[in-house]
C-alpha cells in the first residue's frame, strides 16, 4: 500500500502514542531499495541523546523524525530479512552518547549524564561500539560507561549497582582502545582494547574502537595518541593472525585524520584482508575508499542519519573461499534519514506491520523518561526560529545572536556585579541546535545548549584589551589572516569540530547554488535536507533533498560592548570551556600584564545549560 508508505503517523492502535504521531508532515520515500551484499552494516555515530527523534514540524526535521523504538523494530525487520537472503548484518556504533538532549542531559540532580538515555541504547542489538569525546569530559560519565566485572573484581560489586554498567552489557564488544580510566591509582581501558569475534555466517573478525587524538578528557582518564597506540604490542598481536576481516570502528573522522595510521598498520601485515571503516566525529556524511578492499563511512550525527554499507566478501575462510584474492572487493553505502518512511520501505513494511513490541516498548520508556525528566516544560514561545547556519550572525534570526543577548539577562540575576560594565564570550560550538518558533521547553533548551558549563570572569581588565579578545580568538585580526596552524590544532583537539560540520553545509550549498539549484529543486518537488557528495561510487543519499541557506558563523561570540572609555576597568566573562585559550589570547593583545589562573573567578551560579530557559522566562512570555 503505497500511501502506508508516504506517511510518518502511526496506526493507531495504541492511542497512547497519538501525541507522538508527528509528522504528519508528507515525507518523500528513499529513491531506491538498498543494495544487500554477503556482509551489510547498519551504522550509528554522534547520537548524543537524540533517542526521541527530531519532533519539530517544519523541514529538514520530520526527515529525522524516526525514534529510537522505530530504529529497534528497522532493526529487528533488517536481521529477519538478512537470515532470509542468508547474509551478514551488523549493527556498529562510532560513539558520542553524551550531550545533546534533554534525555541524555536533563536528569536530576545528582544523577550521571546519559546514564538513562544509555539504557535505551543498550537495548538495541550493537555487534561493536566505540567511545567517543563526549564520553570523556566528565569523569563520572566514564566511569558510568566502564569495563566488566572479569577485570574489575573487587570494585565489581559497588560498580554494579553505581556504574558497571554499559561496557558489560555489550560483553567485550564496546571498545576503547587507546581510552583508558584511572581508578584507585591503576589505569585500564574503558571498554576493551579490541574483539575478536564471528559473524552469523561464520566470518571471522578483528574489531578495533578508535578515538581521535582527543585531550580535552577529563583528569584520570588518558587519550592515547593512535600513532602510539599501532606501536604497541598487543595492537601487534591483535592483528598478527588474519581474519575474514577487520572491522574498525571509531570516533574519528574518515577523511584529513589518523585513519590511515592504523589502516597502514594493518596493512602492513595483511596486505589484502577486507578492512572495514567506521567513523564518527565530524557529524557529516562522508565515504571513501582507503584502497580497493576498503572502505571508510561517516553516518552524520543526532539520529539525523543511519548510515549503511555493504561488502561482497568472499565466503568465510574454511568454506572453500579465496580469501586472498587480490580483486577490488565491491562496496555500496548508503545515508538514510530516520524515519519511519524509510525504515517502512527497506523493510517492506507498513504502518500496521512495521511496529515489533520491543520497539514500541523502547518507544514507551524514552516517552516515560521525557516525563520524568519534565521535558515538556515550557519557558516561553519562542516568536520565531533561530538557526546555527541558515540565518546570518549577527541577526535577529540567528541563535547565536540570541545566547549574545540572552548571556546579560541570564546573568544578571541575583548578581551583585551585573551593574558593572562587562563583555560576556562564549563558543559557538557550545551551541548545538537551531530553536524553533513555538514552544520553548526544557528539551529545547538542552538541544540548543547542553553542556554544563559555568562562567568565570576576570575583573578590571582595561576596556581596550577586553575587547581585543573576541577578535583575537576569532583569528580575524588587523590583517584578516585565519588563527594560525598551532592555535588551530590545539583547537581540534580539544573537540572545536564545528568546522568541519559547516564547511560541509557551505559546500552543499555553494554546489547547490552553482548549479541553479531553486528551480531544480521545485521541478523535483524536493524537500531540505543533507545533500551529499563524497568519493565513493553510487548514490549516497537514500533521499534526494535540496540543500539548506547557509551562513558562515564565528568559532567565539559575544554580548554587546559597553561604550565605554579604553582604559576603563571591566568584567571580562567567558564559558570555562575556553578558560586556556582565552587567557592565553588575553595575555598576547596586551603586555600590561600577564594574566594566570589565579585572577579568575566564578561570575554566575547560572549554568550555560540554563541560560536560554531564563531568558525565555523573562523575554517570551
Ligand atoms: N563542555 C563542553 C564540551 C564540548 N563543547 C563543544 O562541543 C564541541 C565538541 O563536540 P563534538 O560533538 O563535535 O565532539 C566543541 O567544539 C565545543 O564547542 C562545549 O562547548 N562544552
Amino acid at each position: 500500500c503505497s500511501d502506508d508508505h508516504t506517511h510518518a503517523a502511526r496506526d493507531g492502535h495504541d492511542h497512547s502514542h497519538a501525541k507522538r504521531e508527528f509528522p504528519s508532515t508528507k515525507l518523500a520515500p528513499p529513491s531506491r531499495p538498498l543494495h544487500w551484499a554477503s556482509l551489510n552494516i547498519i551504522h550509528t555515530t554522534d547520537s548524543h541523546g537524540w533517542l526521541l527523534g527530531h519532533q519539530k514540524t517544519s523541514f529538514p526535521e520530520p526527515n529525522y523524525s524516526g525514534d529510537f523504538g522505530d530504529f529497534a523494530s528497522f532493526v529487528t525487520h533488517m536481521k529477519e530479512i538478512a537470515v532470509e537472503k542468508d547474509v551478514d548484518l551488523l549493527l556498529v556504533d562510532s560513539g558520542d552518547l553524551h550531550d545533546g538532549t534533554g534525555l541524555s542531559d536533563g536528569y536530576p540532580a545528582g544523577g550521571v549524564d546519559a546514564h538513562a538515555s544509555n539504557e535505551f541504547f543498550k537495548q538495541l542489538p550493537y555487534d561493536l561500539l566505540a567511545i567517543g569525546n563526549h564520553e570523556l569530559y566528565i569523569y563520572n560519565n566514564t566511569l558510568d560507561m566502564h569495563v566488566s566485572c572479569k577485570v574489575l573484581k573487587l570494585f565489581c560489586l559497588q560498580a554494579l549497582v553505581r556504574y558497571n554498567n554499559f561496557a558489560p552489557r555489550f560483553n567485550g564488544r564496546y571498545l576503547s582502545s587507546n581510552v583508558n580510566i584511572t581508578i584507585d591509582g591503576v589505569s585500564r581501558p574503558v571498554g576493551d582494547r579490541f574483539a575478536k569475534f564471528k559473524t552469523r555466517k561464520g566470518r571471522e573478525v578483528t574489531a578495533l574502537g578508535v578515538l581521535y587524538d582527543f585531550t580535552g578528557n577529563d583528569k584520570n582518564t588518558t587519550v592515547q595518541p593512535v600513532a602510539d597506540m599501532v606501536k604497541e604490542a598487543w595492537f601487534a598481536e591483535a592483528i598478527k593472525d588474519e581474519p575474514d576481516f577487520f572491522l574498525l570502528a571509531g570516533h574519528m573522522p574518515v577523511s584529513k585524520d589518523n585513519w590511515p595510521l592504523v589502516f597502514n598498520a594493518v596493512r602492513a601485515v595483511h596486505p589484502l584482508t577486507p578492512i572495514l571503516i567506521l567513523g564518527g566525529h565530524t557529524h557529516i556524511r562522508d565515504c571513501l575508499q582507503l584502497d580497493g578492499r576498503s572502505m571508510s563511512l561517516e553516518s552524520g550525527r543526532y539520529m539525523e542519519t543511519v548510515g549503511w554499507m555493504s561488502a561482497e566478501l568472499p565466503a568465510p575462510k574454511g568454506h572453500g573461499s579465496a580469501s586472498s584474492s587480490s580483486k577490488n572487493i565491491t562496496f555500496t553505502r548508503r545515508y538514510l534519514d530516520p524515519n519511519r518512511v524509510t525504515y517502512e520501505y527497506h523493510t517492506g513494511r507498513g504502518n500496521f506491520s512495521f511496529d515489533t513490541p520491543w520497539g514500541r516498548s523502547i518507544t514507551k520508556g524514552l516517552e516515560n523518561l521525557a516525563k520524568v525528566f519534565d521535558l515538556s516544560f515550557q519557558f516561553g514561545t519562542a516568536p520565531h526560529d533561530f538557526t546555527i547556519n541558515q540565518a546570518p550572525y549577527p541577526s535577529n534570526d540567528s541563535v547565536l545572536s540570541l545566547m549574545a543577548e540572552a548571556m546579560p539577562v541570564a546573568f544578571s540575576l541575583n548578581n551583585s556585579r551585573a551593574s558593572l560594565p562587562n563583555i560576556m564570550i562564549t563558543n559557538s560550538g557550545s551551541l548545538r541546535f537551531d530553536i524553533y518558533a513555538g514552544p520553548f521547553t526544557k528539551n529545547d533548551q538542552l538541544t540548543a545548549s547542553p553542556f554544563a558549563d559555568s562562567f568565570l570572569y576576570i575583573p578590571s581588565v582595561p576596556f581596550a584589551a577586553a575587547n581585543a579578545v573576541l577578535p583575537a580568538l576569532n583569528g580575524a585580526g588587523a590583517d584578516e589572516r585565519r588563527r594560525d596552524e598551532t592555535v588551530e590544532a590545539e583547537l581540534w583537539a580539544r573537540g572545536y569540530v564545528g568546522t568541519r560540520y559547516t564547511e560541509w553545509l557551505e559546500e552543499m550549498y555553494r554546489r547547490d547554488v552553482e548549479q541553479g539549484g531553486e528551480a531544480r529543486h521545485a521541478a523535483a518537488n524536493l524537500s531540505l535536507g543533507y545533500v551529499t557528495t563524497d568519493a565513493c561510487p553510487g548514490v549516497g543519499d537514500d533521499t534526494p533533498h535540496a540543500p539548506l541557506a547557509f551562513n558562515n558563523i564565528p568559532d567565539f561570540i559575544a554580548s554587546d560592548a559597553p561604550a565605554v572609555a579604553d582604559d576603563t576597568p571591566i568584567d571580562l566573562v567567558f564559558v570555562d570551556f575556553i578558560e586556556s585559550q582565552l587567557i592565553g589570547i588575553l595575555n598576547s593583545v596586551q603586555k600590561d600584564k600577564t594574566y594566570t589562573t589565579a585572577d579568575i573567578l566564578s561570575y554566575t551560579d547560572v549554568l550555560a545549560t540554563e541560560v536560554l530557559g531564563i531568558y525565555a522566562q523573562q523575554a517570551w512570555n
